[in-house]
């Protein structure tokens, strides 16, 4: 009997702290064990990439990383994940452990399917389904939708979703998870946190664990091993989504993704005052990219997550390199480029 490959899926909404948990498990996984990387990201930068690459020296290269950019895994499994898996698979050596980072639109449960199209199942088991789940976004109400509002259209009409398409998407990934991680415990207090995993609990199945961290600093023993084949699984954890819609649109469609350069920006400061300004008056959920800021030597990388805005140098600029600022811009269907474009532009030297 051939002994089948273990994959951790990691799902959790945009901004969760995905990339940073997986930062961490590559750095902190047993030395020795060759683990393969797939990234599934929303936009087309390529951010999350650049930010693991190098990060897990020997446990996993640059060229055991394998990026699906066009859109969202749940929707390109058969054209693109299917392929991408035989690919891993056929290579001459082998991996230990393969961790799939979906995009933060992905509805887990496609992928999870895929796992028992007959040439995977033969190679490949899900280890564990781990969802990331954003404290601070919890606490503050991001995916709550507007209960009076929705109850005075349901009124109108039966057929109506019931669920903002945040909320749904999270019940999605929280119905997939064999684990769940608290992230950004940092951001919250004690009270708060309470309540949070409180109302985690209430929407998950019996027997699934929920772990709390700060910065994606979690127990990788505790995430690499569970053994939780949850493909076999799979019925029993139903997509909220796929009941409503007939799998016939898929959640993401709710939701928009663009990039924009810009050639020269005056600040740094100022850049980052703009990009707030910006989310906050066009309710963009997630923003990320790399800035070039006048006289410096390293390119600055900038993460939003709702309005909060951080930014770090994270590398030099490579000779020859094109210094220019590159951003993605994520929110809800319809999000006004042009305006938002217009917006960000007032950073433009
Ligand atoms: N304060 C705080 N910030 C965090 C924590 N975890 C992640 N972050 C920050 O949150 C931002 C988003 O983190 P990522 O790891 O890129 O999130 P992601 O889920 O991979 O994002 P997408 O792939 O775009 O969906 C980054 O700026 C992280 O540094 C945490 O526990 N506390």
């Amino acid at each position: 009997m051939t002994t089948k490959i273990p994959t951790t899926v990691i799902t959790g909404f945009l901004g969760a702290g995905k990339t940073t948990l997986v930062r961490h498990m590559l750095a902190h996984a047993p030395k020795g064990k060759r683990i393969a990387l797939i990234i599934n990201e929303f936009g087309d930068l390529g951010v999350d990439k650049d930010i693991l690459a190098g990060c897990g020296d020997e446990t996993c290269r640059e060229e055991d990383m394998v990026e699906l950019s066009n859109g969202c895994i749940c929707c390109t499994v058969a054209d693109e994940f299917i392929p991408t898996m035989q690919a891993l698979l056929a290579r001459e050596e082998k991996f230990d452990h393969i961790v799939i980072e979906t995009s933060g639109l992905a509805l887990p449960q496609p992928l999870i399917r895929a796992f028992n199209w007959p040439e995977i199942k033969a190679q490949v088991t899900i280890d564990g389904v781990v969802t990331i789940a954003d404290a601070a976004a919890l606490a503050e109400g991001r995916f709550a939708s507007d209960e009076a509002a929705v109850d005075a259209q349901r009124r109108q009409d039966e057929m109506l979703d019931h669920e903002t398409p945040l909320g749904e998407l999270f019940e999605d990934q929280l119905s997939a998870a064999d684990m769940i991680v608290i992230n950004k415990t940092d951001l919250v207090d004690a009270a708060t946190l309470e309540k949070v995993e409180a109302n985690i609990r209430a929407e998950l199945r019996p027997g699934v664990g929920v772990i709390r961290a700060a910065n994606g600093h979690v127990d990788v023993a505790a995430l690499l091993g569970m053994g939780m084949e949850s493909e076999a699984d799979i019925a029993n954890r139903p997509s909220h989504h796929e009941l409503e819609h007939g799998g016939e649109t898929h959640e993401h469609d709710d939701f928009d993704s663009f990039s924009l350069s810009l050639a020269a920006i005056r600040g740094k400061d100022d850049l980052l005052a703009i990009i707030e300004d910006t989310i906050r008056s066009h309710d963009v959920l997630r923003l990320k990219g790399f800035a070039a800021i006048p006289g410096a030597a390293a390119r600055l990388a900038i993460q939003a997550v709702g309005p909060r805005v951080t930014a770090y140098f994270d590398r030099p600029w490579k000779p020859g390199e094109d210094k220019v600022t590159a951003l993605v811009v994520i929110g809800e269907q319809p999000l006004d480029r042009a305006a938002i474009t217009r917006s960000l532009e007032r950073a433009a030297a």
